[in-house]
């Protein structure tokens, strides 16, 4: 069969990969169900044409089978597989032709329901014995959260089974399908279309516009250039966002240039995952540095944790700090060892698998070669729908972010350095930094011991409560240090001078 002749003989090996596991999960499915028991959903959409031609090859690489095994002649070439197209009025006609040109062209049957998709489907199910229905779903889809290649409806719809045998694929294996089997796609997807829904909330996909010398023509360029298939969607008028973190990306995706005088307050919260940190082997030092990074830029770090080399931990906290914190930063166990389980711990604290990202492993194939990537490369997995990816070009492996979560890579203070500049450059041309102003501060020495200094410290700290007032000494012999931070130098030095006036003149002294 010319699909199965196409992919065999191309030399895309993912292709081939993902290729063989569809079809595996298809044939699964007709052993499991009858013929009469399947229906294919299509719509003329790019996944429903790969997947028209995956049950294409089945059936004929099935029909073939049984032609040397029983010497049956060809007979009819009708698809046996019964086709349902929920057809609206709001489908671009583009869509619409396609589809039933589709059918005539490869004998389907098709049933054409004009019902919402629920009444729809109680309505076939009623009238007929089908129990799996085959979809074109992909990870990143919306509609694919928590979904596996073999998923029960959800609660409230008819019973069937949806089995999903492209759930794995990427926008780049769904192109590189289409294009080594040559076969008819919808004319949008030539028109700069990446994904298609309805007439009112489908557009050109921006980033394939092409515009003449003098800004006064737009084209398109053809879906299959689209190097980032994460943005497929971005031709989709209506914005989708995540139930999981669609509170969470307000927060994030909603950030802007502060006025810089501002006096809200945003916090931050640092993880550290390591447990040589927790046996006393490895010292942290990336927290520290990165606090006074944070505080540059006028944020406050409400908490520094360190936490083990395990997805329940790091989920946890992450957990608990994502809903309290505007940002968190996380680093330390993100690689392939077993103990680098710090991504799928982001994963878990957000309630969404691990999935494989084509862009992400692009990157790695450039730095670490061949050996990392492939069909079961794990450290290409990132937390589905949730994972963008902030490129920066002095950075090899752009950083991870998922909603607030920043996950750093760094291991020392120069990588370090690195990565937090290309982060606030990253951030801020995305419009996803809020600069405050920053904290300024003032510190005073004193050889007065703490009982004295205690009361009258303690009611400055009542006058100023938008200061923070710290006491520290370095040593119980040495001086007391009292540290006055906030955001406005003219309280600080208000602050200061009202300390130093309880006192005799000279007890203070100041310091860095
Ligand atoms: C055959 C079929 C079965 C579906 N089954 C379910 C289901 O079990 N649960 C559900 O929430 N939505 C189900 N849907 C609806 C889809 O999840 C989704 O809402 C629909 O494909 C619209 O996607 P769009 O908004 O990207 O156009 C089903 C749709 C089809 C065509
Ligand atoms: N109107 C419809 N009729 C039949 N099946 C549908 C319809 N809408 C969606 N589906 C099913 O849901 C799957 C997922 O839809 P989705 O829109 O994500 O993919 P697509 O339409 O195939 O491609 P694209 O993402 O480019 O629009 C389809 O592949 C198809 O199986
Ligand atoms: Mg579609």
């Amino acid at each position: 069969m010319e699909i199965d002749k196409a992919v065999k003989e191309c030399d895309d090996s993912r292709l081939k990969t993902k290729y063989t596991n569809a079809i595996y999960v298809i044939k699964r499915a007709l052993a499991l169900y009858s013929i009469q028991e399947v229906a294919f959903s299509f719509n003329g959409g790019k996944d429903s044409t790969v997947l028209l031609h995956l049950l294409r090859a089945v059936y004929f690489l099935h029909k073939a089978e049984e032609r040397i095994s029983q010497d049956v002649s060809d007979g009819e070439n009708i698809f046996p597989i019964r086709t349902i197209y929920f057809e609206t009025t709001n489908a671009f006609p583009e869509i619409n032709s396609f589809t039933y040109e589709t059918a005539a062209s490869y004998n389907l049957q098709m049933d054409i329901i004009r019902l919402d998709f629920k009444s729809g489907l109680e309505a076939l199910l009623k009238a007929n014995p089908i129990r799996a229905i085959f979809l074109g779903v992909r990870i990143g889809d919306p509609t694919a959260v928590g979904q596996e290649q073999f998923s029960p409806s959800s609660p409230g719809w008819p019973p069937f089974m949806r089995v999903n045998p492209i759930l794995d694929w990427s926008y780049r294996d769904v192109w590189a399908f289409l294009l080594v089997c040559k076969v008819q796609y919808c004319s949008l997807y030539d028109q700069g279309y990446t994904s298609i829904g309805s007439i009112h909330d489908t557009v050109p996909n921006a980033l394939l516009c092409i515009r003449n010398r003098n800004n006064s023509e737009e084209k398109f360029r053809p879906a299959y250039l689209l190097p980032d298939g994460r943005l497929e969607r971005a031709g989709r008028v209506k914005k989708y966002t995540s139930p999981v973190c669609g509170q969470l990306s307000s927060v994030s995706n909603g950030l802007k240039i502060e006025d810089l005088n501002s006096n809200s307050m945003l916090t931050a919260s640092i993880i550290a995952v390591g447990d040589e940190i927790l046996f006393g082997s490895v010292e942290d030092k990336l927290g520290s540095v990165l606090c006074r990074k944070l505080h540059s830029i006028g944020w406050a770090v409400s908490l520094l944790v360190v936490t083990r080399n395990d997805i329940d931990s790091v989920a946890e906290e992450v957990e608990s700090r994502k809903s309290t914190d505007d940002m968190v930063f996380i680093y330390g166990g993100v690689g392939p060892l077993h103990s680098d389980v710090t991504v799928a711990g982001v994963a878990k604290a957000f309630g969404v698998r691990m999935a494989p990202d084509e862009v992400f492993e692009e990157h790695l194939r450039h730095l670490i070669g061949e050996k990392c990537t492939g069909d079961k490369n794990e450290m290409s997995q990132l937390p589905e729908g949730i994972a963008e990816l902030l490129h920066h070009e002095q950075l090899p492996v752009p950083l991870i972010k998922c909603c607030n979560v920043i996950i750093l890579t760094a291991t020392n203070g120069p990588e370090l350095d690195l990565q937090w500049d290309c982060l606030i450059d990253s951030l801020k041309s995305n419009g996803d930094l809020v600069l405050m102003a920053p904290f300024v501060s003032k510190c005073l020495a004193t050889t007065l011991s703490d009982v004295e200094v205690a009361e009258p410290l303690s009611k400055i700290c009542l006058q100023f409560p938008d200061l923070y007032i710290g006491g520290y000494r370095g040593s119980r012999k040495g001086p007391l240090m009292i540290r006055f931070e906030g955001k406005d130098l003219t309280r600080i030095e208000a602050a200061s001078q009202s300390l130093c006036q309880k006192f005799q003149p000279g007890a203070f002294s100041e310091t860095k």
